[in-house]
């Protein structure tokens, strides 16, 4: 089956803090767009969760391996000209370096709100391995989308289905396709 070549469906990153609300925007996201969804937890390595669950936070070494998995899933969706949405924390320009290096076309949409909503969300949301403590330092840690970098910042504060209109308008903004069924051919 091939792809129309005319229209290419995006390749989308959303990244932001633990507890902001990337999974359930980008799980939402990909279904608007009619493109495949991955969950970026599912690429760490049993011993960072087990870190994380501990509250210890990741380093860079426990980071690059991870990073360049959800970049392996990326480039792969680029190549078939599936498009995909994957939230990733990302939250360092290196990080998202690693991610632009497997898909350099990967729009990246930064998930904002306040610290208290965040920490809130985190403090309810069950069955997750993130504790709550390690909200500072992933605060810490973030270094906010730069210019250069293709994407933007969203305010996550409403609820996701008005979160998931910011987003589009931002990628329509910025000349993405947002409009899915993707045409095939052959
Ligand atoms: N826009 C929103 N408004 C209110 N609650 C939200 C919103 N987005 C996510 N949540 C809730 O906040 C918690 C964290 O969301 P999640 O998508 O898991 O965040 P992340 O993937 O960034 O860690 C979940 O319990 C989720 O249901
Ligand atoms: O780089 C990191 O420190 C972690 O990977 C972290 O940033 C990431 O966010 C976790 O995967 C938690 O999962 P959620 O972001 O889905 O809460």
């Amino acid at each position: 089956m091939r792809r129309d070549p005319g229209r290419r469906p995006p390749c989308v990153v959303v990244i932001g803090v633990s507890g902001v609300g990337k999974t359930t925007v980008a799980r939402l996201l990909a279904r608007r767009l009619g493109v495949p969804f991955a969950e970026a937890d599912d690429f760490h390595s049993p011993e960072s969760v087990a870190k994380m669950s501990a509250g210890v936070p990741l380093t860079d070494a426990d980071r690059e391996t991870w990073l360049e998995a959800i970049g392996r899933w990326l480039r792969e969706r680029d190549r078939a000209a599936t498009g995909g949405v994957v939230p990733c924390s990302a939250l360092r320009r290196r990080y998202r370096d690693v991610l632009r290096a497997a898909c350099p076309d990967a729009f990246f949409v930064h998930l904002t709100a306040r610290h208290e909503e965040v920490g809130r969300r985190m403090s309810e949301r069950s069955g997750h391995f993130m504790p709550r403590a390690l909200l500072e330092s992933q605060e810490a840690t973030l270094e906010p989308l730069e210019a250069g970098e293709r994407g933007g910042a969203v305010d996550a504060g409403p609820a996701p289905g008005a979160v998931v209109e910011s987003v589009l308008d931002l990628m329509a903004e910025a000349g993405d396709d947002t409009e899915g069924p993707w045409p095939t051919t052959g």
